[in-house]
């Protein structure tokens, strides 16, 4: 079975958001929830959906962009059991599934290529919590 993984993003991340979902679309059953042209929107409008989904389990991670990657990543860390992880170079993807437990990222479309985007997304699709001391870091981040 494909795994589920939820995308989303505002005007600034569309074009990036159509390149990494149809890199996706072979191996994983990505869910779009939009934003779906480059008319100027507010991104909490697409971030909120995506984030309840990863949230009740409906897709396991999700993939946030917008133009710096900022307002994506703190409308969806809002949501008590999301912890998502601004990524602009793949070693930061690769850290953030191991240490942080990420379950989404977000990516800043206007200061990053479309190729590295996509290493961002492959080094977060593929990597593993490593538990451990970082469990006991991520159990202490919700504390209402
Ligand atoms: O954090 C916010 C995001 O970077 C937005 O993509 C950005 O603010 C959109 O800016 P504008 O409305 O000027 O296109």
């Amino acid at each position: 079975m494909k795994r589920k993984i939820a995308i989303a993003a505002d005007h600034a991340g569309f074009e990036y958001k159509e390149i990494v979902k149809n890199y996706l679309s072979e191996n994983f059953e990505v869910q779009d929830f939009g934003t779906f042209s480059t008319d100027s929107v507010d991104y909490p409008d697409f971030v909120h959906p995506a984030a309840t989904s990863v949230e009740n389990g409906k897709n396991e991670l999700g993939i946030l962009i917008c133009g710096s990657g900022n307002g994506v990543q703190i409308t969806a860390n809002k949501h008590q059991k999301i912890r998502c992880a601004l990524c602009w170079m793949p070693e930061i993807a690769t850290l953030a599934r191991q240490h942080n437990d990420a379950n989404m990222i977000s990516i800043p479309a206007r200061f990053i290529s479309k190729e590295l985007a996509i290493e961002i997304v492959d080094k977060f699709l593929s990597t593993d919590f490593e538990g451990g001391r970082h469990q006991n870091r991520v159990d202490k981040i919700a504390f209402c």
